[in-house]
């Protein structure tokens, strides 16, 4: 038998919005991939796009908020049934700009051990991890 085809494998940015000691989530709208699980904002790195430069992009794009871009956790790599993402979380902050849902259908601001009792994508459980173990 030939070999399986390699998947498509995506590399994404998302941020980690910290703000008054709470943090960011945000819920996938109905006519996104994925719908409605929860996520941290980002989306795909374009060619010649740094993951900071994609991150402000997307954030403009999809919140209308510029960032500011702060200390990087550790990549996560995760395996869904039609493709491979591998996610570059960043730690961010607020810099300007008022939240407008452009693509999701909601956003939360939790306290960090909150995070973890919503419904999230699949690929985030290591970077909820990382993030709340870094802060102990
Ligand atoms: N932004 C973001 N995307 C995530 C996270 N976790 C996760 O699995 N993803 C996946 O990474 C991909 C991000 O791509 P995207 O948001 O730019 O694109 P999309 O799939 O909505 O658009 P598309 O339908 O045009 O491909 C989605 O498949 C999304 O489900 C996360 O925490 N943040």
């Amino acid at each position: 038998m030939p070999p399986a085809p390699l998947q498509r494998h995506i590399h994404v940015a998302c941020a980690i919005i910290e703000h008054g000691g709470l943090v960011l989530a945000a819920r996938r709208g109905e006519a996104m991939s994925m719908p409605l699980v929860w996520e941290f904002p980002g989306g795909k790195i374009e060619a010649g796009e740094t993951p900071r430069q994609c991150l402000r992009r997307e954030l403009m794009e999809e919140l209308g908020i510029a960032i500011s871009v702060g200390a990087a956790l550790e990549p996560v790599t995760h395996d869904y049934p039609s493709f491979t993402v591998t996610l570059y979380p960043f730690v961010c902050t607020m810099e300007r700009g008022e939240i407008t849902l452009h693509e999701h259908a909601a956003i939360a601001w939790l306290a960090p051990e909150a995070l973890p009792s919503l419904e999230w994508a699949a690929a985030d459980g290591p970077i909820l991890e990382n993030y709340l173990g870094q802060r102990r």
